[in-house]
């Protein structure tokens, strides 16, 4: 069912989310595998960045959040690949007619070393989110070792996202 919007073309959405870090998990953000130590833990295969990155685009559009599309209560999402969650989430906003604009992340993790991961990253959402790797931004930061990414319990992210009407020509 489509919605009826504001006349603005832009809107802007945020997203943040937390995953608790456990040793021998697999790691995943932005889409790829990371070799690490420790993993994140989810109903998913918990890629915090890709889950505010859905929060965003979903929040742009005033769709909820992604707990409320893909419930962990649902056995359906159990182990899911977060990128077939984030297709869906664009499949959502392109049908009440809306694009990506451009998307920018922050991922805040002590450990691993992000920045080698970070193109990689952009590629794949990029690929993901059907638009070019220039209009999505990926930064990682520590926390200096302070609070619970700092003491390595868990990672988080947060995302900002601008979507456009695109025209229907
Ligand atoms: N997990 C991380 C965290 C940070 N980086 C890169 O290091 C730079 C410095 O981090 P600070 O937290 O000291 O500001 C940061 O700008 C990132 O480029 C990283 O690669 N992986
Ligand atoms: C991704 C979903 C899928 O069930 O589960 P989790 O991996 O637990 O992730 P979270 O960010 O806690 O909640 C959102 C859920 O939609």
């Amino acid at each position: 069912m489509s919605k009826h919007f504001s006349e603005c073309p832009f809107r802007i959405g945020y997203g943040y989310d937390v995953h608790q870090l456990e040793e021998g998990l697999p790691l995943w953000l932005g889409g790829i595998k990371i070799t690490h130590t420790h993993g994140l833990k989810g109903h998913s295969d918990a890629d915090v960045a890709i889950h505010a990155l859905c929060d965003a685009i979903l929040g742009a559009c005033a769709l909820g959040d992604i707990g409320k599309h893909f419930p962990p209560s649902d056995e359906k999402y159990k182990g899911i690949d977060s990128k077939i969650l984030l297709k869906e989430v664009i499949m959502m906003i392109h049908q009440e007619g809306y694009k990506i604009g451009n998307a920018d992340l922050t991922i805040a993790a002590e450990k691993p070393k992000l920045l080698p991961h970070i193109d990689n990253m952009r590629e794949c959402l990029s690929n993901i989110m059907d638009c070019l790797i220039d209009q999505i931004s990926i930064k990682a930061t520590t926390t200096e070792k302070l609070g619970f990414t700092g003491r390595e319990e868990g990672i988080s992210a947060s995302a900002i996202v601008l979507i456009y009407k695109a025209n229907e020509d």
